[in-house]
């Protein structure tokens, strides 16, 4: 925190630096400095935010996010929690009716916080108007007690981030000023009436926001990992790639670099796209403080689709690099244990992957029949139905590529779509026929947001400024990338016909050529993330490349090396070995 403030950085931007990082096993703070600084950012009107930020930025408040319940976490329209309007006293009642109602899982929640922005389904002159944000103060300012009416605790421990106190909390029937309310879209007045929002969806601004951020954080989390991975690899030495001959680095071998080079790959991929996507965030908000929602849909797709694949991307790539470093991958202080397990959750938290992806299916299905119909559709989905345009480019340019992914993605609506239709007759309703085509609902969402992937790392390699020998290698990874990503989906690009048997064969055997070509530059592009040690934590990643050493000190701080003989042995073990058991 004190960084924070030497540095100038406003709370809600915390999350896109690496100040998290520093904690390797989670960070209590984190949903005070995301969720809960941009809710107040984004969903607070200007008085409330003249009365809560400066207290937040000064950590008097320390705030978290409380949206999901024990019985609901995809389905926000199904929470529980209570906030009825009582206009005799200008009051929100918050309630938990139900086991079900209980707030679950809110980072910080158990024991740091002392307020939370609460997801409540809000009810006025008898009529409920769905989830709302309030801002609900949980613990007295000087004791941090826990306030009467409000019950806390923290849930237990979890795969990872344990050093985060994830929460629970229920409230009886718990009063707060109907200005606790954050009315910056929708308000209460105070006779009790609803004035409702330009876009009924701007009240789940904050999910979208840290999204937009959870793709930005699955880049460095993967950047982290390819740098343990590919120092390791230069240092560690095993086998013999010819018999009699040294043993070589183990990145020596063609499969160590179809390990690691996509990955590497993969990073540029995740933040190029995630450029892009922060920028439209910041269009889109710019829009809508002038009343303006007509990119909001599109804003809300891109950000499920980057958040869907960036967490799968950077979650499997942490597996290989732990994997690529054999047995020492295993170990904690390897530093790759708890990358995993903090990374692994993002699949999870913010929108489960498979609902995401689902809602850029819905999107892609509504916008292709639109297009058909000469509707008109945004930016993002004008291709599922223009002309093709693959005869265009030089045959597996680059940019023919591209088209062939585009092309394929939009062959793959096409088909889903009347898959849908048949399916539609055969049931005559609409959710039970999406229903038994949500798994080739979901292969189009993800076909999609490759194709996004993709052009965006092209588009951005092409015009990036810098010398001719950075943007070679830079190029040369691009293409691995988009070669990898054709290799593992071959079965679309031969459905669609954008590509034959031979020119996957081609493209596999570039592949292979570009391994070769990569692996010199493998451990200067690790190098240039530019990881403090400190950051790394990593006994197989630091910058010295003293792995066995590391290894071997850092096992000495182990606690069971603080006597030779433990009090085990005198406990158990000892009357064991006697026993004659
Ligand atoms: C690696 C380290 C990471 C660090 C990263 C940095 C910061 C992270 C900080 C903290 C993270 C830790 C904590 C995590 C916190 C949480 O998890 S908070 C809880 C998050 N919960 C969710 O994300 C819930 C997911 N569910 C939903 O968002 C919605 O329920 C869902 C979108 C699935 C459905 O909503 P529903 O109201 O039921 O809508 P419909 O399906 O009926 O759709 C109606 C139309 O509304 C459109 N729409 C939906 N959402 C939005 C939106 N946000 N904006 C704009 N529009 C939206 C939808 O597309 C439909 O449109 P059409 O009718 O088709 O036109
Ligand atoms: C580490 C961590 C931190 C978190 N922090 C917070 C926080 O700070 N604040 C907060 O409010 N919440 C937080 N959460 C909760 C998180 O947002 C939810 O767990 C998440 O949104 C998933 O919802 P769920 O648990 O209800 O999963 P479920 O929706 O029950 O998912 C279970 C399965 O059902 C499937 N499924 C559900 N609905 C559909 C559908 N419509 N179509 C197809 N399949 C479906 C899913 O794909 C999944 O396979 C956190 C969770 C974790 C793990």
């Amino acid at each position: 925190m004190r960084k924070l403030a030497e540095h100038n950085i406003p709370l809600r931007e915390a999350s896109i630096t690496q100040v998290h990082s520093v904690l390797r096993d989670g960070n209590p703070l984190i949903v005070h400095t995301s969720m809960f600084a941009n809710a107040l950012a984004s969903l607070a009107n200007p008085k409330q935010q003249q009365q809560w930020v400066p207290l937040a930025e000064k950590n008097r408040i320390i705030g978290t996010y409380a949206q999901t319940e024990i019985g609901h976490g995809t389905f926000v329209r199904g929470l529980e929690t209570t906030a009825i309007f009582d206009p005799e006293t200008k009051e929100f009642v918050l309630h938990s009716p139900t086991i079900t109602s209980t707030k679950w899982w809110p980072g910080g929640l158990g024991k740091t916080a002392n307020a939370a922005i609460v997801m409540a389904q809000l009810y006025t002159q008898g009529k409920c108007y769905g989830p709302h944000p309030f801002f609900v103060q949980l613990r007295d300012f000087d004791t941090h007690h826990s306030l009467p009416g409000v019950i806390l605790g923290e849930i237990g421990p979890r795969l990872g981030i344990n050093s985060q106190d994830n929460g629970y909390l229920r409230f009886d029937h718990y009063r707060i000023p109907r200005t606790n309310m954050l009315m910056r879209h929708s308000q209460v007045l105070e006779d009790g009436s609803y004035v409702k929002p330009i876009h009924n969806k701007l009240s789940y601004g904050t999910m979208v926001w840290t999204r937009v951020a959870i793709v930005h954080s699955c880049s460095k989390k993967l950047a982290c990992a390819v740098t343990i991975a590919t120092r390791y690899s230069a240092v560690r030495h095993q086998s013999e790639l010819v018999p009699g001959k040294p043993e070589p680095q183990i990145l020596e071998y063609q499969t160590q670099q179809y390990k690691l080079l996509p990955h590497i790959a993969s990073v540029f991929a995740i933040l190029f796209s995630a450029s892009s996507v922060l920028r439209m965030q910041r269009n889109v908000a710019a829009s809508i403080s002038k009343g303006n929602v007509e990119l909001l849909p599109e804003l809300h797709i891109l950000s499920c689709a980057m958040k869907a694949l960036s967490s799968q991307d950077s979650t499997q790539g942490i597996e290989t690099c732990r994997l690529a470093c054999g047995g020492h991958g295993y170990i904690a202080s390897s530093g790759l244990p708890s990358l995993y397990t903090s990374t692994t959750c993002t699949i999870t938290y913010e929108g489960e992957n498979t609902v995401l992806l689902l809602q850029v299916a819905r999107y892609l299905i509504k916008s292709y029949r639109a297009g058909l119909e000469g509707l008109p559709v945004l930016p993002s989905v004008m291709y599922l139905t223009a002309p093709s345009a693959m005869h265009q480019s030089p045959p597996l340019s680059n940019q023919a590529l591209i088209e062939a992914f585009r092309i394929s993605s939009a062959n793959l609506v096409k088909e889903t779509e009347s898959r849908l239709c048949r399916q539609f007759n055969l049931e005559q309703n609409f959710h039970y026929a999406w229903n038994r085509c949500s798994v080739a609902l979901v292969h189009c969402a993800e076909l999609h947001s490759r194709y996004y992937m993709c052009e965006k790392f092209l588009s951005t390699v092409e015009s990036i400024r810098a010398s001719d020998r950075v943007r070679s290698v830079l190029q040369d990874l691009c293409r691995l990338y988009l070669i990898h990503h054709i290799t593992l989906n071959q079965g679309h690009f031969l459905r669609s016909g954008t590509l034959s048997g031979v020119d996957l064969s081609t493209l596999e055997e570039e592949m292979y050529e570009l391994l070769a070509k990569l692996r010199p530059q493998a451990v200067p592009l690790v190098d240039a993330f530019d990881f403090r040690d400190e950051l790394l934590g990593s006994t197989l990643g630091a910058w010295d490349g003293r792995v066995y050493e590391r290894l071997y000190e850092e096992a000495q701080k182990s606690p069971l090396n603080k006597t030779d003989v433990s009090k085990a042995y005198h406990k158990y073990l000892q009357p064991l070995m006697k026993s004659n058991l």
